[in-house]
């Protein structure tokens, strides 16, 4: 992807000269609600045209040519919806016909799948009786009916709770294999313990791209701890970026983002992922 940009009609620029190069693994697209996650995600699934630059597949631009791409995507979008009416299994056969797949292939696939997502036994359930997380999973099994080697999933946890979340991230670790999966989030846990990259956009433009480990060394030194009296939270609320706060016998534990110490108390710890994404968050703002 070379300097993509995309203005919606509107004029509202959502991507901006943003250039990324992609392999095999989990990517996981971090950014803050209207970061321009869905807008990338619709141009790397060939829905939306980019208003500048471009995205190539094995060299060939997808815009020229979309079927190149097409037949090697699976896609999740993030307001997938299903058939209340249909089992999980129809629905499937139904939307593997739409994809051009028919007879004893078709079959294959549709059973495959279900058994990739774990749905075999509830293959015969109405869709309108599965719970969030299962009709999440249908959305995946459909993404996989081509067997694709690129996986967008786009906001795939909102709305489902711990478990299902958990089994969801899961289940992509599991298919990654020789995949480019392509996860876009709000919630870093949701990519915290898969993503071998991380890509991290605000207001349409990419602010990191790498490794969770190098992201992790840059927030390295702003993250600090101290105990204070309770009385002196609000402050600190207004001064620091405040990431957690945990009440104890002694006062309130505080842990707060901040180029220097903030404290003379305060202690650096070592920053976790979420930390390391608040502040670039903050750092990133700063600079522009
Ligand atoms: N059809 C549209 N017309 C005009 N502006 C749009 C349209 N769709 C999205 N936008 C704007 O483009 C920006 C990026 O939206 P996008 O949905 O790509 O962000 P996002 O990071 O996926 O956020 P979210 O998680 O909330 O979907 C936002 O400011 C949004 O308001």
């Amino acid at each position: 992807m070379k300097s993509v940009g995309y203005k919606y009609p509107g004029g509202h620029q959502a991507v901006s000269d943003l250039s990324l190069k992609l392999g095999p693994g989990i990517l996981g697209l971090l950014g803050p609600n209207g970061a321009g996650k869905s807008t990338l995600m619709r141009i790397l699934a060939t829905l939306a045209r980019p208003t500048a630059g471009q995205v190539t597949w094995n060299g060939v631009d997808i815009a020229e040519q979309p079927n190149a791409l097409r037949v090697a995507l699976g896609y999740l979008p993030q307001d997938f919806g299903v058939y209340s009416a249909l089992s999980a299994r129809e629905f499937l056969a139904f939307l593997a016909a739409v994809k051009g797949l028919s007879g004893v292939e078709a079959k294959t696939r549709v059973e495959t799948c279900l058994a990739q997502v774990g749905l075999s036994d509830a293959a015969d359930r109405r869709l309108g009786d599965f719970s969030g997380g299962m009709r999440q999973r249908v959305g995946i099994a459909q993404a996989l009916l081509n067997d694709p080697t690129l996986l967008i999933v786009d906001e795939p946890t909102v709305g489902l709770d711990p478990e299902e979340r958990m089994r969801f991230r899961h289940l992509l670790t599991d298919l990654a294999g020789q995949r480019l999966v392509i996860l876009s989030t709000h919630i870093v846990s949701d990519v915290e313990a898969s993503a071998t990259q991380l890509a991290v956009m605000a207001e349409g433009r990419l602010r990191f791209h790498g490794t969770p480990e190098q992201l992790l060394g840059m927030a390295e030194g702003h993250v600090w701890e101290w105990t204070l009296a309770a009385d002196q939270l609000a402050e600190v609320r207004a001064n620091y970026t405040l990431c957690a706060s945990l009440r104890r016998p002694d006062g309130v534990r505080v842990r707060v983002i901040s180029a220097g110490r903030p404290h003379a108390d305060a202690q650096a710890v070592t920053p976790g992922l979420e930390d390391a994404y608040t502040w670039l968050l903050g750092a990133s703002a700063a600079a522009h």
